[in-house]
């Protein structure tokens, strides 16, 4: 395995990696998951912004397994909220909560709101393990819905409803919410200047020789 033409999504989200991966079906790397290596320490998102979080969750993954890594911290800006949940949407009806628990919360915190405005945003960051990292960023704006609806997704895809479609995130296929979506824009980008990224890669990685002495000398 080459590293330098290999990529881990660094997400332990399965809805995300699902969508990753297909948005980086084209793109000339092995795509690998977290799965695919033994258990990892998990990175403490404590960042005050999308920005500072994915860079943290990139960089961790890529310095501890060697490879260049893709990160996405993402997550759900109200505005009748002063932005909340944002960049505590995964956790914000507690630690344990489901997608269903959360999804409810909004409804409830927003049940006298007239103003639903609301949007995704999202920051992919690419590091490689010294260090440095590229970044992209979009959002989706739409608004919250009055009660959940759709199937597909995850996260708060069933209360985040996306007016020039006329359908909440759960109600898009994976492929039709990807090509509006703050992640399918954002990595977009990516593939957009796929060839910038793979120089960029090759630049700041160790020789493929080099890696694979470390990483021999690691496991002897
Ligand atoms: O940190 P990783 O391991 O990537 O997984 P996570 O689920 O914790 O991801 P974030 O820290 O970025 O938190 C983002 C949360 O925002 C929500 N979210 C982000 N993108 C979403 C999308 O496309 N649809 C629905 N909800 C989304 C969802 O609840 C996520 O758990
Ligand atoms: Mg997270």
């Amino acid at each position: 395995m080459n590293p330098n033409r290999t990529l881990v999504i660094a997400t332990r989200n399965k809805g995300k990696t699902a969508e990753i991966r297909d948005l980086l079906k084209d793109f000339p790397v092995e795509i690998k998951n977290l799965d695919d290596f033994g258990p990892i320490p998990e990175v403490v998102e404590d960042g005050e912004t999308f920005d500072e979080n994915a860079y943290k969750k990139a960089s961790f993954t890529a310095r501890i397994l060697g490879y260049p890594a893709l990160s996405d911290d993402s997550g759900l800006v109200v505005e009748a909220l002063d932005g909340a949940p944002g960049v505590h949407s995964a956790r914000w009806a507690g630690p344990d909560a489901s997608d269903a628990q959360r999804c409810e919360k909004l409804m409830k915190v927003l049940e006298d709101q007239t103003n639903r405005a609301a949007a995704f945003e999202c920051v992919i960051s690419i590091a490689v393990p010294e260090g440095p990292a590229l970044t992209y960023e979009d959002r989706c704006e739409g608004i919250i819905a009055r009660a959940p609806a759709g199937e597909n997704g995850f996260g708060y895809d069933p209360v985040f409803f996306f007016p020039p479609l006329k359908k909440t995130f759960a109600q898009l296929t994976m492929a039709e919410k990807s090509r509006v979506s703050h992640r399918g824009k954002a990595l977009q980008q990516v593939q957009n200047e796929f060839e910038k990224v793979l120089k960029w890669i090759d630049r700041h990685m160790p020789s493929p020789q080099a890696a694979g002495c470390q990483s021999l000398s690691c496991e002897g």
